[in-house]
C-alpha cells in the first residue's frame, strides 16, 4: 500500500547482486509509474526509464529538450510506485561535466539504482538516427570521472553509453568503452550495434557488464534472450516497448471508438476494473480507511 517496502540503497544492492549472478537481466522501460508496478507484478527484476519515453510522454522528440530536474521528478514518482531497481537514461548528463555530476546526485535523490551517460554532443539525438556526433573520448572520460566523484552511494550504478559505432566505427567504439571503464564506468551500453558479430566483438573486448539495447525499428537486430545469454550480455533493454504497445492499442481504440460510436467491441482488450484495482492494492486502502474511520467502535478501543 502507498509506500514501497525497500530503500534506494537496498535496491541498488539488489541490482548489483543480480548483475553479479551473470544471468541475463531483462529490463523493460516503464511508460509511467503504474506500468512500473506492472513490470514488477509480472516478475521482472528491474525497470528502466527511457529518455525517449520521458520526452514522448511530454509530447516532445528525443533531442535533449527535457531537463535533469524534469526527469528526476518523474523518476521519483516511478521509484515510489515500485520496489524494483530502476535504471535511468540520463542522456549526455545535461551539459558540462559539472552538470553530469549534479545529475548523478539528483538521480540518487530520486531513489534510482543507476543511470547511463552517453558520449554524444548536445543536443543529443536518438541513438538509432543518422547524423549523430560524439564528443572526443577524453571529454567523455572527464564526464564520467565527474559523475563518479559526485556519486555518494558506491552501489549506484554508473553506466557509460557510447554512440561511436555509428560515427567512428566498431573499433573506435570499443576503444572508447575501454577508456570509459578506466574512467570509472561500472558498465557499458554499446549503442546501435549492427549485427550479432558486433555484439560478440564488444563482449570479447570489454570486461564489465554489458547492456544490449533491443529497441524496435532501430539499427540493431532484435536478439532474443537466449541469444543474448549465449553472447554473454548482462542486461537486455526494452526501452520503448511498453510505450509502443500502449500507443498502438490507444490509437486503434480511438479509431474504433470514432468509427463505431461505442467502445463495446474493445472491452475484451481492456485491462478490467478489477485488475487495475488489484494492481493498485485498492482493497488494502479500503481496509485501512475502515480501521481508521470505524465509527461503530466505542472510543478508546
Ligand atoms: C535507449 C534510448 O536512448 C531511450 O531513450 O530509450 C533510445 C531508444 C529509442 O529511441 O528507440 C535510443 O536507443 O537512443
Ligand atoms: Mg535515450
Amino acid at each position: 500500500m502507498l509506500h514501497t517496502r525497500t530503500t534506494p540503497a537496498e535496491r541498488r544492492r539488489a541490482l548489483r547482486a543480480r548483475l553479479a549472478t551473470g544471468r541475463l537481466l531483462p529490463m523493460p522501460g516503464a511508460l509511467n509509474p503504474l506500468s512500473a508496478r506492472l513490470i514488477q507484478d509480472t516478475g521482472f527484476e528491474a525497470a528502466y526509464l527511457s529518455g525517449a519515453v520521458l520526452a514522448a510522454d511530454l509530447g516532445l522528440p528525443d533531442i535533449g529538450l527535457t531537463t535533469s530536474t524534469e526527469i528526476a521528478a518523474r523518476a521519483q514518482q516511478t521509484t515510489r510506485a515500485t520496489d524494483l531497481p530502476v535504471l535511468i537514461d540520463a542522456d549526455t548528463g545535461f551539459g558540462e561535466p559539472l552538470n553530469a555530476a549534479r545529475t548523478v546526485q539528483l538521480m540518487e535523490d530520486a531513489g534510482l539504482a543507476g543511470l547511463h551517460l552517453e558520449d554524444q554532443v548536445a543536443p543529443k539525438r536518438c541513438g538509432h538516427l543518422d547524423g549523430k556526433s560524439v564528443v572526443p573520448k577524453e571529454q567523455m572520460a572527464y564526464r564520467i570521472r565527474a559523475a563518479v566523484a559526485a556519486r555518494r552511494d558506491p552501489d549506484f550504478l554508473l553506466m557509460a553509453r557510447t554512440d561511436a559505432r555509428a560515427v567512428e566505427g566498431l573499433a573506435a567504439a570499443i576503444d572508447r568503452a575501454k577508456a570509459y571503464v578506466d574512467a570509472g564506468a561500472d558498465a557499458i551500453f554499446p549503442e546501435a550495434l549492427a549485427d550479432e558479430a558486433e555484439f560478440e566483438a564488444f563482449r570479447a573486448a570489454v570486461d564489465v557488464p554489458l547492456l544490449a539495447n533491443m529497441t524496435e525499428f532501430g539499427k540493431s537486430p532484435l536478439l532474443d534472450a537466449r541469444t543474448l545469454t549465449d553472447l554473454g550480455y548482462d542486461i537486455a533493454l526494452y526501452p520503448v516497448t511498453l510505450l509502443r504497445l500502449a500507443m498502438g492499442a490507444v490509437e486503434e481504440g480511438l479509431r474504433t471508438l470514432a468509427a463505431e460510436g461505442t467502445q463495446e467491441s474493445l472491452l475484451s482488450r481492456m485491462q478490467t476494473r478489477s485488475r487495475l484495482y488489484e494492481l493498485l492494492d485498492y482493497e488494502r486502502y479500503t481496509a485501512f480507511d475502515a480501521a481508521v474511520f470505524d465509527c461503530t467502535r466505542p472510543p478508546g478501543t
